[in-house]
Formats: C-alpha cells, structure tokens, sequence
C-alpha cells in the first residue's frame, strides 16, 4: 500500500512516510494510491474485539511497514482509549437512534483514540530510520489536549502545540497547559483556528526548519490521524445491528467525518453522511451553495468546531472529483489565495452526493443540551448537540448513530447554562482547576512560529 498527494504529488510514499511528512511535498494530503478491498468481513470485523478490528484495518493500510509490534501496540492503545468499562459506547437513546460515546480516553475526547495509537506508530517509524521528529499541531481545543497527553515526555518527538489564545474552553487550555514536559510547548495565537491551521502548513514545508529535521503534524491533514478514526464507525454500526445506520457527525476540519467516508468506501456497514456544523458553516455553504468562502471564524459554545477552512475537505473534494488532482490542485491554491471560489456544478453536485451538510444555531445547541436530558436522560456537551440537532432534524425510518465528541464535563459554563447544574466531571477533569499554566504567546504569523519553533528544537539531528 503506498501513498500520493491530493494535488498531483506521485512519488508513492509508504506509510511510514506519509505519517512522517504529515503533508505532501506539495500541500496535497496523503491519500492511498487505490482503495483497499479488505479480505475480511467488515459487517463483523469487530467480534474479535475493537484492537483485533484495529489491527486489521491498520494492515489494510500498510502500517505493517512499522512491523507487527507497533501495529499491536497502537491497538491496544486505541482500544483502551475507546472502550467505556470494556463495552462499545453505544448508548441506545430511541428506535433507530444512538449516541456513540467517544471520550472516554485520556483527556475526554475523540481526537484520544487516534492520538493514541500515533504515539507507538511514530515512535516506531522513528526507530526504523533512527531520526527525532518535531510535531507542530493545531488546536481548536481537543486535537491539542490529546496530542501533549500521548507525545509528553516522549524521546523522539518535540511537540508544539498552537491554539487560537482565549478560544478554547478553560479545561481544553488547561489539558495542554499544565502538562510540565520538556518536550512539549503550548502557543497560544492572536488569531483564530485557521490562522493555526495554515501557520502549521506553512511550517511543514519551511525550509530552514526542513533543514533541522523530521517535521510532521498530528492532525487529521496527516492519514495516520484520520485511520486511527475509521475502526469506532465499523465497530459502532457492528454493534448497533443496524443496516448501513446513517452517522451524523459534529465537523470543524472536517476529519472525522472523512474517517467516516473511508469506512464506507472500504465496504463498511455505513450509510449515510451528514456532517452538522455550527455557525461557521463554511463546509455547509460549498457543499449545498457551491461557494466556499474563507470567514474569520467566531466564537461559538462548540468551540472545537469553529473551524472556516476545513482541511479534510481537500480529501473531500479529490475523490468527489474522480481523484482530479489538477481540480482539487487549482481548487486549493485558488482559496490559498483569494479565500473565494466558486464550484463547478458537477463538482457540487458529487460532493452532494457524499455527504450532506447543515447548520445548527447556538440557540437550537443549548434547546438540544435541555432536550437530550429531559428526553433521552443524557448530559451532552455542545459539540454533541450539534449532531443530535441536525439528526433529529433529518429523522426518518433509517437507523442513526451521532457521534459524541467530548465529555460535558470540557464545556461546564454553556451546558450549565443549558440544564441549570453543572456536569459531573471525572477527577483527570476537577484535579486540573488551580494547576501551574506554560504557555507562549505569538501573533498569528508564520515567520513567527519559525522563529518560535526554531528555538524551541535546536536537538534535532
Ligand atoms: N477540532 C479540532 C481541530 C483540529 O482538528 P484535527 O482533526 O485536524 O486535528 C481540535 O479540537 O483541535
């Protein structure tokens, strides 16, 4: 199984190389060369467990290059991560209609399962070549939480971190901020995820940095993230017994619900795609308007998903395309520059055909928090009821499984707001209040971050 760019970039990278560039040379995203025809049963992949699925699914994709100790290793950490008191998530909340709980990991969130199988797979790919890595990653909250969790106190990697400064819930800030490892540094950006987004695209391919050594980032841009996302869509529509259950998805940079999609195209149980974002609804406006317009996003109760340059839509946009890369090429550079195109219909119409999209209102969030405890007697966290709005929205016979991104317990102030009492939260949550804070403070520039990241590496080989 090897790996080519979104934008042309044909070089044929294995898996190891793709996790370690984190973008291709030239700012496509890694996807595999053809889909894969998995030579097991996806309907029941998941008997032998969630790390048995895993493992599977991961040798699909090539990851055996790492060997058979790391593919194992990422399992059971994936595995660990995923499980609620060793079960499936899956909280059954009406006829046809579940919730899938996906944080019950380490810092609370989704984004733990892949993070923490990236740790033993990087570790790996950097034994193999005997290199350090440096890590620079961008956060609306959750990715970075995850990320300090499962690379602090690493040998190999130097992780840098970039949230937008006072635009992530205080326990996301704190879940990065109070981790004192040498290895890892918080930066907090005047500016919004975007501007974190693309300061880290334009690291990965910088050349004075390029020149220190290893650098690759762990969000989803990078295939290693996405994968580690594709086994909890098999593992839920295996476990609810449903027939190709739709998945409703909370969206920001557009990742999971891209995980999603590739467990469809790989012949998985799954059905339907629909991906609910809140107010920064660029994603939204390409795929129902056609017109994909970059907007300084603004601050919403979902805060993870105030993303207005969805990355994975790239991926989104190549195979809709019928895996153009000069379309999917022109398409990105022309936002790069003008942050204004416009699609060809057909292109828009493909798209359609995918996935669909919707917008749910700050106000109809709270109305859905208030709504998933009277009704179904579930604390939801904003994020969550994003999905579960846009699923009851489009509610019909078909069976529906909504993504639960993040403990509530992450977002007290708005959910309190909602219900009247504040969400419980677990101790890894209450014991972070009151913890000494490490972070630095930058404008929202490229040369900057260089600057930052250059200072903050010089071990590299
Ligand atoms: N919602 C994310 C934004 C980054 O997403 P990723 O999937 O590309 O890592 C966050 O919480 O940071």
């Amino acid at each position: 199984m090897n790996y080519i760019g979104t934008r042309g970039f044909n070089e044929h990278r294995t898996f190891s190389g793709a996790l370690l560039d984190g973008l291709a040379p030239d700012g496509g995203l890694y996807v595999p060369q053809t889909w894969p025809t998995p030579d097991f049963d996806l309907k029941s992949a998941s008997a032998g467990g969630y790390g048995d699925l895993t493992v599977k699914l991961l040798n699909l994709f090539g990851v055996n290059v790492l060997g058979d100790h790391a593919v194992k290793a990422a399992a059971q950490r994936t595995e660990d991560a995923f499980l609620r008191n060793g079960e499936v998530p899956l909280t059954k909340l009406d006829d046809n209609l579940w919730l899938l709980e996906l944080y019950h990991g380490p810092t609370h969130a989704f984004k733990d399962m892949a993070m923490q199988m990236m740790a033993p797979l990087t570790d790996a790919a950097l034994a193999q070549r005997g290199k350090k890595l440096t890590l620079v990653t961008a956060t609306s909250g959750d990715t970075g939480a995850a990320a300090v969790r499962a690379f602090a106190g690493s040998e190999h990697v130097k992780l840098v971190v970039f949230h937008p400064l006072g635009r992530v819930s205080p326990v996301q800030r704190l879940q990065m901020t109070t981790v004192q490892a040498d290895n890892v540094l918080n930066v907090g950006v005047e500016g919004d995820f975007d501007d974190c987004q693309r300061i880290v695209k334009a690291l990965l391919s910088e050349p004075v940095l390029k020149q220190q050594g290893l650098i690759s980032s762990v969000n989803s841009i990078n295939w290693g993230r996405l994968l580690g996302q594709v086994p909890y869509y098999l593992a839920a529509a295996a476990h609810s017994g449903a027939d190709k259950p739709e998945f409703v998805v909370p969206t920001g940079n557009f990742g999971d619900a891209f995980a999603g999609w590739v467990a469809r195209k790989i012949g998985g149980n799954v059905g339907h795609l629909h991906a609910a974002v809140n107010r920064n609804d660029a994603l939204n406006q390409a795929i129902n308007n056609g017109k994909y317009v970059r907007r300084q996003a603004t601050e919403t109760a979902s805060v993870s998903m105030d993303v207005q340059a969805p990355s994975n839509f790239e991926r989104l946009v190549y195979e809709a395309s019928g895996r153009d890369a000069d379309v999917t090429r022109t398409l990105f550079n022309d936002f790069a520059a003008t942050g204004d195109v416009t699609l060809p219909a057909d292109l828009q119409a493909a798209l359609k055909a995918e996935v669909s999209a919707s917008t749910v209102s700050e106000e109809t969030t709270k109305a859905t928090i208030k709504l998933a405890y009277e009704k179904y007697g579930q604390v939801i966290c904003p994020h969550t009821a994003v999905a579960l709005a846009a699923a009851l929205e489009r509610r019909s016979d078909a069976p529906q499984i909504v993504l639960s991104t993040a403990h509530p317990a992450k977002f007290p102030a708005f959910v309190t707001e909602a219900l009247g009492f504040e969400p419980k939260a677990p101790d890894a949550i209450t014991d972070l209040y009151g913890l000494t804070e490490t972070l630095t403070e930058m404008p929202a520039d490229v040369a900057a971050a260089v600057t930052t990241v250059r200072s903050f590496i010089e071990w590299i080989d």
